[in-house]
């Protein structure tokens, strides 16, 4: 195996990983994502004790303790793109010799559970509820950098999706869930398919000021069916987390806060209220799984 380079693996003067500004032993194997840099101290203040608080640009993170089990909670910041350093990084620090700059012969697999915010897309998913994404279409482009394996059921959803959409050029991909972490944590909670898209206004369908291209894109989102399986909402990194997740061989899972409806036009009346509720509800289930 060959060295990895200076410039493919950039390290910080102390030795730390260039934009997360960590060293392997500050994260815990299971990592909390969320993508508001403000949401890192919401979700740690439920710790029972915080051994480290780092941060550079939009990621900070806090590793704490929670009823005995080690946890990290990391800022993302806003899209795939950001998804990308976060899990190649992530990754580095736990598969990569930092040292040597050698790929570790025992590999780790983490643990990673995104916290966000997400529009719901369908009229029965209410407003103040909480969602987990069992896969994800991205419309970003992420994931065509990255080798990906897909199974033959996920290959004919994709392509059934891709059939249903406007011919608007977009060229989705599809990554599923870390099954074995979402049945541990989520397996009595509403599941479905969610669209990551690379932007909030005309990529979510939203029109303020500039023209969208993409007229009735939402339409085809909100219709798409296929053996039983439709799509529930929209958010920013899902699918990018999921992809690489699979990837780099960790275990993914998103919790989505459904905080609008944007087929009832509705929008939460509390959303930090109804965050803050959810966050203490999954702690809950990472230390009883
Ligand atoms: O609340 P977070 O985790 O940031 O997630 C959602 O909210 C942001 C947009 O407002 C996007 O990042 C989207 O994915
Ligand atoms: O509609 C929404 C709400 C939160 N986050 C999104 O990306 N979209």
């Amino acid at each position: 195996m060959e060295k990895i380079s200076e410039t493919d693996l950039i390290l910080n003067a102390d030795g730390s990983i260039y934009h997360l500004n960590l060293l392997p032993e500050d994260i815990a194997d299971t990592v909390i994502t969320v993508g508001d840099p403000d949401r890192v101290g919401e979700v740690s203040k439920h710790f029972d004790t915080i051994e480290l608080k780092k941060g550079k640009r939009e990621f900070i993170t806090h590793t704490g303790t929670l009823s005995g089990k080690r946890i990290t909670v990391l800022s993302t910041g806003i899209g795939t793109d950001n998804i990308d350093i976060v899990f190649n990084e992530l990754d580095a620090l736990v598969n990569i010799d930092l040292k040597t700059r050698m790929v570790n012969s025992q590999l780790r697999s983490l643990n990673i559970i995104r916290i966000g915010t997400s529009g719901a897309v369908q009229a029965d998913i209410p407003v103040d509820s909480l969602l987990v994404s069992e896969g994800a279409f991205g419309l970003d482009a992420l994931m065509h950098y990255y080798m990906q394996d897909m199974m033959d059921e996920e290959k004919l959803l994709l392509t059934a999706f891709i059939s249903a959409l406007p011919p608007y050029g977009l060229k989705p991909y599809f990554a599923p869930a870390g099954g074995r972490l979402l049945a541990k944590l989520a397996h009595d909670l509403p599941q479905g398919i969610t669209i990551t898209a690379p932007g909030f206004y005309a990529p979510q369908g939203r029109q303020v000021r500039a023209q969208s291209l993409t007229p009735g894109l939402m339409e085809s989102i909100q219709q798409f069916n296929y053996a039983g399986k439709r799509i529930t909402n929209l958010e920013m990194e899902t699918a990018g987390i999921y992809g690489l997740a699979a990837s780099l061989g960790h275990q993914a899972v998103s919790f989505n806060v459904i905080l609008a409806n944007r087929a009832n036009h509705v929008f939460s009346k509390d959303p930090s209220g109804v965050m803050e509720k959810y966050i203490g509800e999954i702690l809950q289930r990472i230390v009883s799984a």
